[in-house]
């Protein structure tokens, strides 16, 4: 499920600064067998019956206290298999990793969890396997309960359990002492919104304190809002390594040219809708343009781009809105965020948010466009909602030349 381990004493901090996880090398190789047979006939003999899939080669990287590093790459590249490689559920083939104290991954939360036994014995079951003794476990209890709010379900055996209850102990039991080096994989945060909430939050807390952190995702805008570096790994090496912006750039040109062209035309039906029932929790409640004629796409029949989002939030939560705007085949033009530039969403009198965006006189050249909305928690981090290409539209440029968009210029 999730591991911590102890890596004191491995000597990545002997005089080496405050470097706490320490990659050379580092390669795996799966062995394919034709069958188990195969498989089995390997045991006995001298000569190879498999084929070899390196799903890692020759990664290096050094992660230092405080620092957050995003591992991204398309679909195969290796990075499930780096993580279970850091977290020590998995062995590499080649290479070394030094770890600098403790070590806790939060992979897979939940499925090393024993189904007969009830949460509170999985508690020290599964506290004994990252290295928390009884006593200490027995010190930390009160606390992790609090944390899962499983209340008198900790005495039920897991296996009654919902997804949610079991991925809100597990989370609360190995995030439960402050680790040197966070693994996390894809999912940032657990459960419902509620509880989402509270992983970031613990999650920040650790960062704030020096944990560093090693954490992967499909999710450009969380890379961002989190990491302060980025590793991409494509087909299992390293393609490149340093500063957020200039990987995920490098990254998302690469992403953008191998899916193009991308989403289909002509569409506004609501594609990417949450597919949540509604829980009352926080949510979009609707994306309009103005002035949007007939047509499919609609015609923009205005030189100004009026948006208006609508949300509901959390409680009084001041909640954030994001907006984006992309060519309807290819390209991200534009995003932007309430919480990026300090405009914050209108409280109506039946208790929604709203906010209005205005592009006056809308630079982009005539094409076909489509629009996002997103809404975020307080702090930008959680997403709440996405409405992910839901309208489509049509513009005619004033402007005769060719092009994508109108850049603020000077002519002299
Ligand atoms: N147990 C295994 N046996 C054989 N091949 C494997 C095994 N696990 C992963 N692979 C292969 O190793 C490569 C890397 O897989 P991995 O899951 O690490 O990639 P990933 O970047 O996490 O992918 P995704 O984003 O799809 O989760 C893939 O080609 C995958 O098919």
């Amino acid at each position: 499920m999730t591991g911590s381990c102890d890596g004191g004493g491995n000597g990545v901090g002997n005089g080496v600064g405050d470097v706490v996880l320490r990659v050379q090398g580092l390669s795996k190789e799966y062995r394919l067998y034709a069958s188990p047979r195969e498989r089995f006939k390997a045991l006995f003999g001298s000569r190879a019956r498999h084929h070899s899939h390196w799903a890692l080669r020759d990664v290096s990287f050094e992660l230092r206290r405080g620092q957050c590093l995003g591992v991204v790459g398309d679909n195969g590249a290796g990075k499930s298999s780096l993580l279970k490689l850091l977290a020590g559920t998995l062995q590499p083939s080649a290479g070394r990793i030094e770890r600098q104290g403790r070590v806790t991954a939060i992979l897979e939360l939940g499925a090393g969890f024993h189904p007969d036994f009830s949460g509170r014995d999985n508690l020290y079951f599964g506290g004994s396997l990252i290295g928390i003794s009884h006593a200490a476990m027995a010190r930390l209890e009160s606390a992790i309960v609090a944390f899962s709010e499983l209340g008198e379900a900790l005495d039920r055996p897991v296996k009654t359990y919902s997804s949610g209850m079991t991925v809100r102990l597990a989370f609360a039991l190995v995030t439960a002492i402050q680790p040197d080096v966070l693994i996390i994989d894809e999912a940032l945060a657990v459960g419902d919104q509620h509880f989402q909430k509270k992983c970031v939050a613990r999650i920040t807390q650790f960062r704030e304190r020096g944990c560093a952190i090693l954490f992967c995702s499909h999710s450009p805008y969380h890379v961002r809002s989190l990491c302060d570096r980025a590793l991409w790994l494509a087909a299992g090496s390293v393609r490149a390594l340093g500063a957020t912006e200039p990987v995920l750039g490098a990254y998302e040109m690469h992403s953008r040219l191998r899916s193009a062209p991308a989403a289909p035309v002509g569409t506004s039906a609501p594609q990417g809708l949450s597919p949540a029932p509604d829980d009352g929790g926080a949510r979009i409640l609707s994306l309009t343009l103005a002035d949007l004629g007939p047509g499919e796409p609609a015609l923009l029949e205005h030189a100004d781009l009026v948006a208006t989002i609508v949300v509901r939030g959390r409680g009084d939560e001041q909640p954030n809105i994001g907006f984006m705007i992309e060519q309807s085949r290819g390209s991200g033009i534009t995003s932007l965020a309430t919480h990026e530039e300090g405009a914050a969403p209108v409280r109506q009198a039946d208790g929604s948010w709203r906010s209005v965006l205005t592009f006056p006189a809308l630079p982009l050249h005539s094409g076909e466009y489509v629009v996002s909305a997103f809404l975020f928690d307080a702090s930008g981090l959680v997403v709440y909602d996405q409405w992910l290409q839901h309208l489509h539209f049509r513009f005619v440029s004033p402007t005769l030349m060719p092009g994508l968009v109108r850049l603020p210029h000077r002519w002299s």
